[in-house]
């Protein structure tokens, strides 16, 4: 599947000393499964991990689930290693932690590249992706999520993120708000996902909806996970209403009417329906057969 082309509601963290949850990620649905060789790994584990991860790579069929793998930052004597193993083990995406310049991913860029030429991987067929967890971060955020493009996304990390910021998580979130709108708008401009962060109280399912529910009104495309439990909320928040598929079944067949008189605009229902109504139609008919409410055709599946 095309990069562009993928959803990604849900990035699922899976600590990358754990084979029990290694060898069982690919079974819960979730769009991305991203092994983690960075803060869930134990500093005597690093080389433990990697190995078990590439293992893995090489080992288990994760279906149609996007593979990432969060390496360990470009301050440890780690990240060298993890690219060359996972660019050897044809991982889809590496994402960088803790990304504060452009530099750094080009950075990350020239080191892929040389891993692709040393293991005949074809070059530019690896991803890349950061996570913005600091004030810095979020300063860059565009110069971060153009400056490669092999960019697929940048994420917010908000644990790290309000430590660097001298505050912590509050359950409204205020403290976020403007690092989300920076990131927002900067994978807009760039074109590219656009991540939100972790919510760690897995006991608090109403605060994890509440969270869910607000960066899916601001844009972005998905969040981080930590847990399978969260999968089902996330998908169920972006899931479209039947209004809204109805409203976008309207506007494909619309549009192809237009398209048989040889016209790019066409009204329904006295509203005029031009390419930005198609793509967002496109996109909620996208999510409503990920969510298997129409099928391949784009016909109404009965709940
Ligand atoms: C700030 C940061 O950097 S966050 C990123 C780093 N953190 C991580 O990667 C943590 C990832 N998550 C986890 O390790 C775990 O979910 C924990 C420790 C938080 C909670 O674990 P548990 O208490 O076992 O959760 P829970 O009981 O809901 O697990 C249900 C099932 O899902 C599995 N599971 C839980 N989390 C994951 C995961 N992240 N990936 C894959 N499988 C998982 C469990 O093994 C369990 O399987 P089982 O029913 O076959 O035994
Ligand atoms: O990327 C995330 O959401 C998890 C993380 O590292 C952080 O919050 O610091
Ligand atoms: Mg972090």
């Amino acid at each position: 599947m095309a990069a562009d082309e993928r959803l990604r509601r849900t990035m699922m963290f899976v600590p990358g000393n754990n084979p029990g949850l290694i060898k069982d990620a690919g079974i819960f649905g979730v769009d991305s499964i991203m092994f983690d060789l960075e803060d869930a790994v134990n500093m005597n584990e690093k080389d433990a991990a990697r190995y078990l991860v590439y293992e893995a790579l090489q080992t288990f069929d994760y279906g149609d689930a996007e593979l990432v793998v969060r390496i360990n930052g470009l301050d440890t004597p780690f990240y060298e290693n993890d690219i060359k193993a996972m660019v050897k083990a044809g991982i889809d995406v590496i994402r960088l932690p803790k990304t504060e310049s452009a530099d750094m991913i080009h950075e990350l860029e020239n080191l892929v590249e040389a891993a692709e030429k040393e293991f005949g991987r074809e070059v530019g067929s690896t991803h890349l992706m950061a996570a913005i967890e600091s004030a810095m971060g979020v300063v860059n955020a565009y110069q971060i999520a153009s400056a490669s493009k092999r960019m697929i996304g940048i994420a917010l990390s908000a644990e790290d993120y309000t430590t660097d910021m001298k505050t912590h998580r509050y359950p409204d979130g205020q403290e976020l708000l403007y690092a989300r709108n920076v990131i927002l708008h900067a994978a807009r401009a760039a074109k590219i996902a656009a991540f939100d962060t972790v919510f760690t109280n897995l006991d608090d399912e109403e605060g994890f909806i509440r969270e869910t529910k607000l960066i899916h009104q601001l844009g972005f495309d998905g969040k981080s996970i930590i847990n399978p439990r969260q999968v089902a909320p996330v998908n169920r928040v972006f899931a479209p209403s039947r209004k809204e598929i109805q409203n976008a079944q309207n506007v494909m067949a619309a549009i192809e009417e237009a398209k048989q008189k040889g016209s790019g605009v066409i009204a329904m229902n006295g509203q005029m329906v031009d390419r930005p109504v198609v793509m967002r139609a496109e996109r909620v008919m996208k999510l409503a057969k990920a969510n298997n409410l129409i099928d391949a055709e784009g016909n109404d599946i009965e709940e």
